[in-house]
């Protein structure tokens, strides 16, 4: 059950801490360019370990994530303020043509989670470099937890009780779903009337706002988002790890589409199995087929 994570800056470094505290697997190899950060990570995170019983911790070269299960990539530049995920490509794009031929070398059976942005159009690339390898962006997965923090404190109730899919982007033109949404297993709205809550039009424009610029108001506060995307990794992983099936709104190439982008699919020990399209309304269709405009575009310039 070993994990492996290239980048182990805030997003890499993050969410090997996470999959330490929730046990996740056994072996945990952190890889860097920035060799001496890298090893300062592993270090540091290996304390938890002994408290946690989490894995066993170290770092290395790209040799080291020999007979990985999983090796998440989370290199290249995060976003400034004021910088879209999609002006990241040219720059992240040129890592992954360093990094991914040497992932693959060294772990060849390895399930390839990408976390860099813009995660859905590296998630095509990567695709092109490791045509043999099963891949998958964590998409929308953290997208879909924000949105579900934001309609549960509307709801008063536990996050984990409700439901609901963002989908398309990881960005700007993501489509929040509501015909997805359910709380307790009622639908959002018959929730809320049933127990006689604030709920209008303008609430719920507040939370596709609050869903859809989160990552941009978090970089305002502290620079950078990684707590959300590190735990949103730990579990994707270990839904791999334990073969389990879960359904996740991860990204993956799209024939429908002609790109990757976010739907709900089965993940499994192989990555991603089946995708399970939703019941969508018109509006949710034309905005999905908009969000994969805007990625086919951004596609085309590479
Ligand atoms: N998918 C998602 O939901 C999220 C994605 N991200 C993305 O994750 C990425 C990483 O963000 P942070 O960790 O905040 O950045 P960071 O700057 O803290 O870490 C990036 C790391 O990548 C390393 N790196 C760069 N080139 C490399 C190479 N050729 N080989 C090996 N390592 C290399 C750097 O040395 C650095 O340690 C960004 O693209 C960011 O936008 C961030 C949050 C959420
Ligand atoms: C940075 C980023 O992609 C996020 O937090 O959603």
């Amino acid at each position: 059950m070993k994990v492996s994570v290239v980048g182990a800056g805030l997003v890499g470094a993050t969410a090997a801490y996470a999959m330490t505290l929730r046990d996740s697997c056994s072996e945990l190899v952190l890889t860097d360019k920035d060799e001496a950060r890298a090893a300062a990570e592993a270090q540091d995170i290996a304390h938890a370990s002994p408290i946690s019983h989490g894995a066993r911790v170290s770092s290395g070269p790209f040799a080291a994530l020999e007979g990985s299960r999983v090796v998440i990539v989370a290199a290249g530049a995060n976003q400034q303020v004021g910088e879209s995920r999609l002006d990241l490509l040219q720059k992240n794009a040129a890592i992954f043509r360093e990094i991914i031929p040497q992932v693959t070398q060294a772990a060849p059976d390895a399930v390839l989670l990408i976390a860099t942005n813009p995660v859905d159009i590296l998630t095509d690339l990567t695709v092109k470099l490791a045509p043999q390898s099963a891949v998958m962006g964590s998409g929308t997965v953290l997208d879909s937890a924000r949105f579900r923090h934001l309609v549960a404190q509307r709801a008063g109730v536990d996050a984990t009780h409700v439901h609901g899919y963002v989908l398309g982007e990881h960005g700007d033109s993501e489509v929040i779903a509501w015909s997805t949404a359910t709380v307790a297993g009622l639908p959002v709205d018959d929730f809320m009337k049933a127990r006689r809550l604030d709920w209008n039009a303008q609430i719920r424009s507040e939370i596709e706002r609050g869903t859809r610029d989160a990552a941009a108001a978090i970089i305002g506060g502290k620079r950078a988002t990684y707590y959300g995307i590190g735990a949103a990794l730990a579990r994707i992983t270990e839904r791999v790890l334990g073969d389990r099936r879960a359904v996740l709104t991860v990204s993956a190439p799209t024939p429908e589409f002609g790109v990757s982008l976010s739907l709900p699919r089965i993940v499994a020990a192989g990555g991603v199995t089946e995708t399970v399209m939703p019941n969508l309304t018109d509006n949710e269709k034309t905005a999905l087929e908009a969000s994969a405009e805007v990625l086919r575009k951004a596609a085309a310039s590479l």
